[in-house]
């Protein structure tokens, strides 16, 4: 028997996430923008974030968060992290009891330095709440080209319950428990796509991204683990996976900001210039604190916190980051 699936937020990954999972159960999403519900209903298309992309027939839309939520067997989470909170609650009168909250955010609260399950246990306590998240390039999936991603839920049950509804011939869902993991490695990772899209604007060369790509990680586990991550979950498609593709690729957002700081453009008009979330931006503010609070030195995060917040150039990150003493690469971490 097929699942109903209610999905919140119309924007590129919400969008392309109902398309995949109107393949395998009954999906409805919903969009604040009436245009954009109509055009998913009428058209199967959504012009303003997948220009080109045509969506599953069975897709539906609704303007009516009650009409999406009510009958849900799941409940999928496709807002940016900022707006997390405020929806779910908008939505939480109308949540069947104890269904499954999957989060498709990748970033972190900033008022409160909370993931995204964590607001949901707080907002919604008793509900299982997961994260589903790996190096997913939305306009890629959307072009058929094949990829992979992990659901994560504590509970492996429910984690293999929702698996089928993820996943497709060229989508490849695996299951993990490491909620924290997978939740902090999808969020870390837009700071360096953030700072390799700094080096590629200004030129700086592949060895130089091979090498922000790989010491990030390695920054990027020492957070996580500190935060209760493990270890082995930063090496796998929610760290490492995801890391590669948002720092290579053009495609993302993240990447596109510092790319375009690298070639002397301000945070300012790149933000105002763009019709989409880049999640790195605000995340890059919290994880210093995160920094501070577990004690985690943080150099590639703090250098693009300067670049973005305290007015520093490309080549003071640059310089920053050459100047630091190298210690061993075995160091753990
Ligand atoms: N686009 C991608 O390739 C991927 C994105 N993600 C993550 O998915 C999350 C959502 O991103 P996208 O869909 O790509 O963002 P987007 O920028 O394309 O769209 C954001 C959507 O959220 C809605 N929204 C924003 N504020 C809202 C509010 N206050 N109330 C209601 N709706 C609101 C917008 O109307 C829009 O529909 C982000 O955390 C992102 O990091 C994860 C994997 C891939
Ligand atoms: O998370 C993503 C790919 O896995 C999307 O990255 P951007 O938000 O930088 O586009």
């Amino acid at each position: 028997m097929k699942l109903n699936v209610g999905l919140l937020g119309g924007g590129s990954w919400g969008t392309t996430v109902a398309s995949i999972t109107s393949k395998n159960s009954h999906t409805t999403i919903w969009a604040r923008n009436e245009e954009t519900v109509r055009e998913i209903n009428e058209q199967h298309t959504n012009s303003k974030y997948l220009p080109g992309a045509l969506l599953h027939r069975d897709l539906k839309a609704t303007s009516s968060i009650e009409e999406a939520v009510s009958d849900a067997d799941v409940l999928v989470m496709g807002i940016p992290s900022q707006h997390f909170r405020s929806v779910l609650r908008e939505a939480k009168p109308f949540i069947r009891p104890w269904i499954p909250i999957v989060s498709l955010a990748k970033g972190i609260e900033l008022s409160t330095k909370k993931r995204m399950t964590e607001i949901i246990a707080e907002e919604l306590p008793g509900h299982p709440a997961g994260v589903l998240t790996g190096p997913n390039l939305a306009k890629e999936i959307h072009n058929g080209q094949a990829a992979a991603a992990v659901i994560a839920m504590v509970d492996h049950t429910i984690a293999k319950k929702l698996q089928p509804v993820f996943s497709t011939g060229l989508f490849r869902v695996y299951t993990n428990n490491d909620v924290i993991g997978c939740e902090l490695g999808g969020a870390l990772k837009n700071i360096m796509a953030i700072a390799t899209g700094m080096g590629d604007g200004a030129n700086a060369g592949d060895n130089t991204r091979a090498a922000l790509i790989t010491r990030g990680l390695s920054e990027l586990t020492r957070l996580g683990t500190a935060m209760g991550g493990k270890r082995r979950t930063f090496a796998g498609l929610a760290g490492m996976g995801d890391l590669v593709a948002t720092c290579s690729s053009s495609k993302s957002r993240n990447h596109h900001v510092g790319f375009e700081i690298g070639r002397g453009k301000s945070l300012t008009q790149i933000i105002e210039e763009m019709n989409e979330v880049a999640e790195g931006v605000k995340t890059a503010k919290v994880v210093m604190e995160l920094a501070e609070d577990y004690k985690v030195d943080m150099p590639i995060s703090r250098e693009v916190y300067k670049v973005l917040y305290e007015g520093n150039t490309v080549i003071d990150a640059f310089k920053g980051l050459v100047k630091l003493e190298s210690g061993s690469e075995q160091e753990p971490g």
